[in-house]
């Protein structure tokens, strides 16, 4: 796992950590970091001696920490030159550092570069890039290096541009094909479009850990994570003690949902699923190992229950909703039933003791919440999450999954090849039998996430991806993830 701390959380540990240490301590620690990674890229270009390395030098400490790299690569035979974006406020130390070893100022981008760095502001910028850093921002893509191969751009702790703190992306900004960052990752290292512009991020351990005294804001599963908490069946487990999934989602006029929705939890550990609703022929028929009956009611004990996708939004409908939040039970609410929530005649039905998981993409989030999650979707996540008292799943790229205690995580392995008609039923599906499974709403919501992006990525190896491709291949990548 790894986390992701706020601005405000950074800097209060480092000042701790400047009151302990000589001056200039940390910047060495992150510019020797930094120009680690970059002779590493550059040997793997070329080399480093007689490589051409551009510095984008802001006026804070991030074009410090830039200068000082920028030194430590020149004293290796690189050319380096340095493009001030303030001349007048330039980091002085670092800028001596560079002119000593050899490197020296421009006043413009020069044509050719193999490496760019971009220290044009970092964890201190406020707003979108100013109109002279976006002039040279704009113009990095034609940079050519060594046989006329596109620079390399790397970030300096961020890509110049983004917002730290939500992940937006305002403006103009850079895109760095790695990001070195120091001392812990920010929250535009793992949510929004920021998160894209990162490319590989890579943290330089600066001693910041052991005195980040916050939570960290955002956390990220990895494979491991998802290992561990996926259930498994023991040599006593039968079909029941494996827990039973409900699907209460698809109708007669929309059958495909309840097809996909079953495909999705037939890929997770329940022993048995239960579906109800007016699709049960068509659930049978495609998967015989389904018990099936026409109405919620009808159904036997489950131990979670996912209703919505292709509901409807009748009477029925209506009725089938009201089923599954009558139990205590986890439920699982996506599509037409986050629909069916927005009239507000399911508030009652809503003051239920069982755990609850909403599963909206932005147009669900929008009726729900009366505005889309805008340009902090982890704060409008969160927001939603505490005023439903439920889980929310956000989707997106970087789906994420908030719950009202506050906890957030950010899941790394979308795709847009999950961008398809009926993906989110196969999500909802095996999010449901997670949660029938044993596991607690917030961690069967990451862990969905996590094996249905991977799901998506498999599948979109052999060609495009529908729906029934990503169940297909969330059986391998079950198999994969937790080595059963
Ligand atoms: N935290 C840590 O533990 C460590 C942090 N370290 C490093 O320090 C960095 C933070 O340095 P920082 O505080 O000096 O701020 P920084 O990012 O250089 O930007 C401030 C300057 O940018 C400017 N500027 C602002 N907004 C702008 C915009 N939109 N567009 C354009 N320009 C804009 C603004 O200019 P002004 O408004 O003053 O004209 C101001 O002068 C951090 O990211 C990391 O690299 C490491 O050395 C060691 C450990
Ligand atoms: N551009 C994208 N990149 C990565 N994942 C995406 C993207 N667009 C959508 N997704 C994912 O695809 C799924 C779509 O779900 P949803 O919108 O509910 O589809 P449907 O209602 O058709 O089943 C979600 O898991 C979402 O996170």
């Amino acid at each position: 796992m790894r986390q992701a701390w706020r601005v405000a959380d950074v800097r209060a540990a480092e000042r701790t950590l400047l009151e302990r240490l000589p001056d200039g301590t940390l910047m060495q620690r992150a510019a020797a970091g930094l120009a680690r990674r970059c002779a590493l890229l550059l040997e793997d270009a070329g080399g480093v001696y007689g490589a051409r390395v551009l510095l984008l030098v802001g006026s804070g400490d991030n074009g410090g920490d830039t200068l000082f790299a920028g030194a430590a690569l020149a004293r290796r035979g690189a050319q380096v030159r340095a493009l001030l974006m303030r001349p007048d406020r330039v980091h002085l130390a670092g800028l001596r550092a560079l002119r000593a070893a050899g490197g020296f100022t421009v006043r413009d981008l020069p044509d050719h570069a193999d490496l760019v760095l971009d220290g044009i502001v970092g964890i201190g910028a406020s707003g979108g890039l100013r109109r002279e850093a976006a002039v040279v921002v704009e113009r990095l893509s034609h940079l050519r290096g060594r046989d006329g191969r596109r620079a390399v751009v790397v970030a300096v702790d961020v890509p110049s541009g983004v917002a730290v703190d939500t992940g937006d992306v305002p403006g103009d900004a850079v895109t760095a094909d790695v990001t070195v960052t120091f001392g812990c990752l920010k929250p535009a290292h793992v949510v929004g479009p920021a998160a894209v512009r990162c490319g590989q991020v890579e943290l330089v351990d600066i001693g910041l850990g052991p005195v980040l005294r916050a939570d960290p804001a955002i956390s990220v599963p990895d494979a491991a994570d998802v290992a561990e908490w996926w259930p498994h069946a023991g040599p006593a487990s039968d079909k029941y003690t494996r827990g039973v999934v409900g699907i209460a989602t698809g109708s007669a006029t929309y059958p495909g949902a309840a097809l996909l929705g079953v495909s999705g939890a037939l890929a997770g550990p329940t022993g048995m699923i239960r579906y109800a609703g007016s699709a049960h022929e068509e659930v049978v028929r495609a998967h015989p190992s389904v018990v099936t009956v026409p109405r919620v009611a009808d159904a036997g004990r489950v131990q979670a229950w996912v209703c919505g996708s292709g509901l409807g939004t009748d009477g029925e409908a209506r009725t089938t909703l009201r089923s599954v939040l009558a139990t205590s039970l986890p439920v699982v609410l996506d599509a037409d039933a986050l629909t069916l929530l927005v009239d507000g005649k399911h508030a009652d039905d809503l003051r239920r003791n069982g755990p609850l998981v909403i599963t909206p993409h932005d147009g669900e989030f929008k009726r729900l919440a009366g505005e889309a999650p805008g340009t902090d979707r982890v704060g409008a996540a969160l927001k939603l999450a505490s005023w439903m008292n439920a889980v929310v799943l956000l989707k997106g790229d970087r789906t994420i999954v908030a719950t009202p205690g506050g906890e957030v995580w950010a899941n790394p392995t979308g795709t847009s090849a999950l961008a398809t008609a009926g993906s989110g039923d196969v999500l909802a599906g095996l999010l449901g039998s997670l949660l029938a499974g044993g596991l607690a709403p917030e961690r069967a919501a990451v862990a969905a996430a996590y094996a249905h992006g991977l799901a998506g990525r498999r599948a979109a190896a052999d060609g495009p991806v529908a729906a029934p491709d990503i169940a297909a291949a969330l059986r391998y990548t079950v198999r994969d993830l937790t080595g059963r």
